[in-house]
C-alpha cells in the first residue's frame, strides 16, 4: 500500500517545487548518448549562450526558482535547442518510435505468459482507451488474465509541479477505476515508486511477478515520459517482455501532419485545416476503442491479493485544507461517468451557442471538461466524435458554427502536443524561439505575489486569479488576460506564471499550459508574426460587460455599479473600493505597454 502523500506548501500556498518536464536530469532514467556531443561539451560557448553566460539572465531565473539544477543540468542550452530544431539531434519522440520498431523486430521469442499487463498513466478510463482495448484483446486471445497497474511517483509529481488539486483528482479517479475494473474481475494494483528512476525496474518486477510477457500503455509525449519509456522498453526487452505503446491521447498522432514542404506546422490555422482533412479521410482516427472484456473468474483465485488495493490520499496541509478540499471535490466530482454526462449535457445545451458565448466568463458557457481530459477520464476522440454526431450532416464542417468551433478548440490540445513532440526543448524551460531567452524579465516578488493572490488592482485580473485559487480552474479568456498581464504589464518572467498555473490548476497539462503561456507571452508558436498586448480594461469591458464575473470573485467590488467595476480608481468608485480594502492598480497600463515593447525590442536586439 502506498503511504499517504504529503505536500509541502510554501507561505503563499504554492508547493515549493519546480516547473514542468525536465531534460535529462540526474534522475532522468535514460542516458543521453546521442545528445552528449552537443549538450555536455566541456567548453561551453559562454559568449553566445545566455544559459551559460556568467551572471546571465538565465541564472537570474534560476535564483527565482524557475530552473532548479537537480532537474535541469547545464546541458539545457540554446545550442541544444537549436540542434533539436535543425534535426541535428534526434528528438526523444522519434527515438522512442524507432526503438520500439527495432525491439519489435528483435522479438522472435514471443511467449504467451501467464497474464497481460495494462499500465495506466494519464488515461484513467475504461471507455475508448486504446492500450486497454489492445491489452484486453490479447489477454482474451491468450486466455490469460488482464492485470492493471498504476505507479504513484511522488518525484514525478514534484518535478512536474502537479497541483494538490490534480493529485487528489487522480486519486479519486483511481478509486472509481479500481471499482469499475473489479466488476470485470480485473485487478488494479497501485505501487508507490519513491524515486522516478526506479519506474522501469518496477514495471519489470511486476511483469515478472505476474508472469507477464506483454505490457501495454498509451504514449505520453513529454520529454521525461518519452525517456522513461525508452528505458522501460529496454529494461523489459532484456527480460523478454514486450512493451507496446498506443497513440491515444491525441485525435491525430504527433508527426502525422506535415506542411507542403514536409515540415511540422508552427501556425495553428493551416495546421487545423490539415488536421480536419486528415480526420475526414482517416475514419479510424475517430474509431472508439472497446471496453475491456471480463477476466475469467479464476483471476480472483490467482491474483486475489491484487484486488481491493488501498487508494493513496493527500494529507491535509496548508493550502490543501479540509474546506478547500471539500469545495474542490464538490465542484469536480471524479470519474468517467461524470465526464460523459458533462459532455452530453454540454453538447445538448451549450454547444450550438459556443462560438458566440465561449469568451464570456461569467456564465458556464464552455464544457468544463479540461480536468477530465487532463487525467484521461475522457478522450479527445470521444469529444470530437460525440460533437460531430450532433451535426446533422455528420461531417466535420457542416455549418454548425458552435460545433465546428468547439472541435477546433479541442484540436488545440493536439496542436500543442504535436509542437512539444517536434520541438522538445519547450519542455526544457526554453521559449519556442531561443532568441526570446535574451529578454530581461522582472522578478519583482511583490508584484508576483499580488498577481498570484488577485490583488493587482485590475479587477478582471484579480477575479480570474481568485477563480483559479478557489476552484482550481480558470476560464480560457481570463487565462489569456492574466498571462498577458503578468508578462506585458508586470514584465515578469512568463515561466513564473506558467509554474504557478501548474501548481494550482486541476487541469494542469504541460503541453496546453506551456502552449498557452508561450502564446500569451508571444514567445511560443503561432503568435510569432505579431506581438500583442492585451489592454486589461478593454478586455474586461468587452467580455465581462456588466461586471458579473468580477462581482462574483471580488466581493470588495460587489456594490459598485456601472463602468466603475472595471476600473474603480479611475472611474469614480474610489471611495467604495478604498473602504472595502481593494488595492490601487499596481501599474499604469499605458506606461507598462511602452516598457514591454522596449523590453521585447531590446531583448531581441531590434
Ligand atoms: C495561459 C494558458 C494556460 C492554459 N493552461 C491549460 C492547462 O494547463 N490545461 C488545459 O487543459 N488547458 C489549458 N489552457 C487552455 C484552455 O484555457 C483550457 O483548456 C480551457 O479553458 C478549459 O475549459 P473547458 O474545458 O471549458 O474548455 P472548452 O472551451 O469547452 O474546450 C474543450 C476542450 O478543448 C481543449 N482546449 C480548449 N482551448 C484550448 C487551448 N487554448 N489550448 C489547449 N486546449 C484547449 C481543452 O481540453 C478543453 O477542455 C490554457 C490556456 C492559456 C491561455
Amino acid at each position: 500500500m502506498p503511504p499517504k502523500r504529503k505536500q509541502s506548501t510554501a507561505a503563499n500556498g504554492t508547493r515549493s517545487t519546480k516547473r514542468a518536464r525536465s531534460d535529462g536530469s540526474p534522475e532522468s532514467p535514460t542516458p543521453e548518448p546521442s545528445d552528449s556531443a552537443v549538450s555536455q561539451s566541456p567548453t561551453p560557448d559562454t559568449e553566445t549562450d545566455p544559459i551559460r553566460r556568467p551572471h546571465s539572465l538565465a541564472q537570474v531565473a534560476e535564483e527565482h526558482g524557475i530552473v532548479l539544477r537537480q532537474y535541469y543540468p547545464p546541458e539545457m542550452s540554446n545550442q541544444r535547442a537549436a540542434a533539436y530544431k535543425s534535426g541535428e539531434l534526434a528528438r526523444p519522440f522519434d527515438r522512442l518510435k524507432s526503438l520500439l520498431a527495432e525491439r519489435a523486430r528483435q522479438q522472435s521469442w514471443f511467449q504467451n505468459g501467464k497474464s497481460v499487463v495494462m499500465w495506466f498513466r494519464t488515461d484513467l478510463r475504461m471507455q475508448d482507451n486504446r492500450a486497454l482495448d489492445q491489452a484486453s484483446r490479447l489477454a482474451h486471445h491468450l486466455n490469460v488474465p488482464l492485470v492493471a497497474c498504476y505507479l504513484v511517483s511522488p518525484q514525478d509529481f514534484e518535478a512536474h509541479v502537479t497541483s494538490p488539486t490534480r493529485i487528489d483528482f487522480i486519486y479519486r479517479h483511481l478509486e472509481l477505476l479500481r471499482d469499475d475494473l473489479d466488476k470485470l474481475d480485473i485487478p488494479l494494483h497501485i505501487v508507490d515508486v519513491p524515486g522516478r528512476a526506479e519506474v522501469p525496474d518496477t514495471v519489470r518486477d511486476l511483469a515478472s511477478r505476474w508472469g507477464a510477457r506483454h505490457v501495454f500503455a498509451n504514449y505520453e509525449y513529454e520529454v521525461d515520459e518519452l525517456r522513461r519509456d525508452m528505458k522501460t522498453l529496454d529494461t523489459l526487452h532484456d527480460s523478454k517482455v514486450a512493451f507496446r505503446l498506443a497513440h491515444d491521447t491525441c485525435v491525430v498522432e504527433p508527426g502525422a501532419l506535415k506542411t507542403g514542404t514536409g515540415n511540422q506546422y508552427a501556425v495553428y490555422t493551416p495546421w487545423f485545416r490539415t488536421w480536419g482533412r486528415y480526420v475526414s479521410s482517416n475514419p479510424s482516427s475517430l474509431k472508439l476503442a472497446e471496453r475491456p472484456k471480463k477476466n475469467h473468474s479464476s483471476a480472483r483465485e490467482n491474483h486475489g491479493d491484487l484486488f481491493g488495493c488501498t487508494i493513496p490520499e493527500l494529507e491535509v496541509g496548508d493550502k490543501w485544507n479540509k474546506d478547500y478540499r471539500d469545495r474542490i471535490r464538490m465542484i469536480w466530482p471524479a470519474g468517467e461517468g461524470e465526464a460523459s454526462s458533462r459532455l452530453s449535457k454540454f453538447c445538448d445545451q451549450k454547444i450550438s451557442d459556443y462560438a458566440e458565448n465561449r469568451n464570456l466568463p461569467s456564465e458556464p458557457n464552455t464544457s468544463s471538461l479540461s480536468p477530465y481530459l487532463a487525467v484521461g477520464s475522457l478522450s479527445s476522440r470521444t469529444c470530437v466524435k460525440y460533437a460531430q454526431d450532433h451535426n446533422t450532416s455528420k461531417k466535420m464542417n457542416s455549418g454548425s458554427t458552435g460545433i465546428d468551433t468547439w472541435i477546433s478548440e479541442v484540436a488545440w490540445r493536439d496542436f500543442y502536443r504535436h509542437v512539444m513532440a517536434h520541438w522538445p526543448y519547450v519542455c526544457m524551460n526554453k521559449p519556442f524561439k531561443p532568441e526570446y531567452s535574451n529578454i530581461q524579465w522582472s522578478y519583482d516578488r511583490e508584484h508576483f505575489r499580488a498577481w498570484c493572490e488577485g490583488r493587482t488592482g485590475f479587477p478582471i485580473v484579480d477575479a480570474a486569479m481568485r477563480q483559479m485559487n478557489q476552484t482550481g480552474w480558470m476560464h480560457n479568456r481570463c487565462r489569456m488576460i492574466v498571462a498577458s498581464f503578468l508578462c506585458k504589464d508586470l514584465l515578469l518572467d512568463w515561466r513564473m506564471g506558467e509554474k504557478y498555473f501548474m501548481e494550482n490548476l486541476i487541469d494542469g497539462d504541460f503541453a496546453s499550459n506551456n502552449g498557452g503561456w508561450g502564446f500569451s507571452a508571444s514567445v511560443g508558436v503561432d503568435p510569432q508574426p505579431y506581438f500583442r498586448i492585451f489592454n486589461p480594461l478593454l478586455q474586461s469591458e468587452r467580455f465581462d460587460t456588466d461586471g458579473a464575473y468580477i462581482r462574483n470573485w471580488v466581493p470588495e467590488l460587489k456594490n459598485i455599479k456601472g463602468k466603475g467595476i472595471h476600473d474603480p480608481y479611475g472611474r469614480g468608485a474610489e471611495v467604495e473600493a478604498k473602504r472595502r480594502g481593494y488595492p490601487k492598480p499596481l501599474v499604469v497600463h499605458k506606461n507598462s505597454r511602452d516598457r514591454a515593447l522596449n523590453m521585447y525590442k531590446s531583448g531581441l536586439g531590434k
